[in-house]
C-alpha cells in the first residue's frame, strides 16, 4: 500500500502540490487527471523523490519513503520505475541494452559499469520484448524506432526492474491514436497479468476512464476527485478542467480494454 499523507511540494512559495492525502492499494491502474500545471507530474515525481516534498510523509507498506537516501534511495527508485513522455531511452544504443539498463540494480557494480550481462538477464529482457512484440527490434538502435516502439521498449526496461508500481508520466501524449492503444494496453497488461500498481497521468479523460479503475483529480496542486471512472460525471469533469473540458471530453472514446475489471472506489469529494 502506497500512502500520501498531507503532502505539499512548494516552489517559490507558490504551492504545485497541496496537501495531498491517498492511500493506493498494491495491484490499482490509477489515473491522474486534472488540467495543465494542476500539480500532476509533481506528484509522481514526488513518489519516486525525483522531486521531494516540502512537506507530509510518503510510505510504502513499512518504508518511509520521504526519509530515505543514498542506496536505500535508489533501491526506491527500482522498485518505483518511472516512464516519461519523451521515453528516456539512450538513442545510440541498441533496443536489448536499453531494456537491461532496467536490470542495473540487480548485478554487482563492476558487471553493472562494464555492462556484462547474464544470459539470464538477456533472457528476462528478450522476453520483456517479446511481450510487447518487438523482439524483432531487439539488435535496432533506439533511435531508429517509432515514437511507439520506443515507448514500448520504456514500458520493457520498466518491467524487468520487477518494479512494485510503475509511475507513468502522461506516456501517451506525444504518440498517434493507434500508439496510443498498444501504450495503454501493454501499461494495462503489465497491472493484469503481473500486479504491478500503475500510476498514470493522462490528458484525456476518456482514456482514463476506460484504462483506470480509479480516478485521482487533482486542481490547482489539491485533490479534488477521487472515485471511480463511473463516478466522475461530465459535470465534475467540466469543474475539473474549466477551460479545458471540451478538448479532453469531445474525443470519441476508445474501447474499452477487455482486461478491465476494477472495483469502484468511493468518492471522496
Ligand atoms: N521545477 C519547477 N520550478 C518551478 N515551478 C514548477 C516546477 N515544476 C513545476 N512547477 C509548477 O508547479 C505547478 C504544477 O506543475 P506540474 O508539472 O506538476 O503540473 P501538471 O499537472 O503535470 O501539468 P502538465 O499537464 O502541463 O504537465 C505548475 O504551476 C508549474 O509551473
Amino acid at each position: 500500500m502506497l500512502v500520501l499523507d498531507g503532502v505539499d511540494r512548494y516552489y517559490n512559495n507558490k504551492a504545485a502540490v497541496s496537501g495531498v492525502s491517498l492511500s493506493i492499494p498494491s495491484g490499482s491502474f490509477v489515473g491522474v487527471i486534472g488540467r495543465s500545471g494542476a500539480g500532476k507530474s509533481t506528484l509522481l515525481r514526488m513518489i519516486n523523490r525525483l522531486v521531494d516534498p516540502t512537506a507530509g510523509s510518503i510510505r510504502f507498506d513499512d518504508l518511509d519513503v520521504t526519509r530515505l537516501n543514498g542506496q536505500a534511495l535508489r533501491d526506491w527508485r527500482a522498485r518505483c520505475a518511472m516512464i516519461f513522455q519523451q521515453f528516456n531511452l539512450v538513442g545510440r544504443l541498441d533496443v536489448l541494452t536499453n531494456v537491461l539498463m532496467g536490470r542495473l540494480n540487480k548485478v554487482s557494480t563492476p558487471r553493472a559499469l562494464m555492462r556484462m550481462w547474464s544470459e539470464e538477464d538477456r533472457a528476462i529482457a528478450l522476453s520483456a520484448l517479446e511481450q510487447f512484440d518487438i523482439a524483432n527490434l531487439a539488435a535496432q538502435r533506439a533511435d531508429s524506432l517509432s515514437g511507439g516502439q520506443q515507448q514500448r521498449v520504456a514500458i520493457a526496461r520498466a518491467l524487468v526492474q520487477e518494479p512494485d508500481a510503475i509511475l507513468a508520466d502522461e506516456p501517451i501524449a506525444s504518440l498517434d491514436p493507434r500508439n496510443t492503444k498498444v501504450v495503454m494496453d501493454a501499461l494495462l497488461r503489465i497491472n493484469k497479468h503481473y500486479g504491478i500498481t500503475v500510476l498514470c497521468n493522462l490528458h484525456s479523460l476518456d482514456l482514463a476512464r476506460n484504462y483506470c479503475d480509479r480516478l485521482i483529480g487533482m486542481s490547482a496542486g489539491r485533490l479534488v476527485f477521487d472515485g471511480a471512472p463511473a463516478a466522475l460525471t461530465d459535470d465534475v469533469a467540466r469543474e475539473l478542467y474549466g477551460l479545458e473540458a471540451g478538448e479532453v471530453m469531445d474525443h470519441a472514446p476508445a474501447a474499452r480494454p477487455q482486461e478491465t475489471s476494477g472495483e469502484a472506489i468511493a468518492v471522496a469529494v
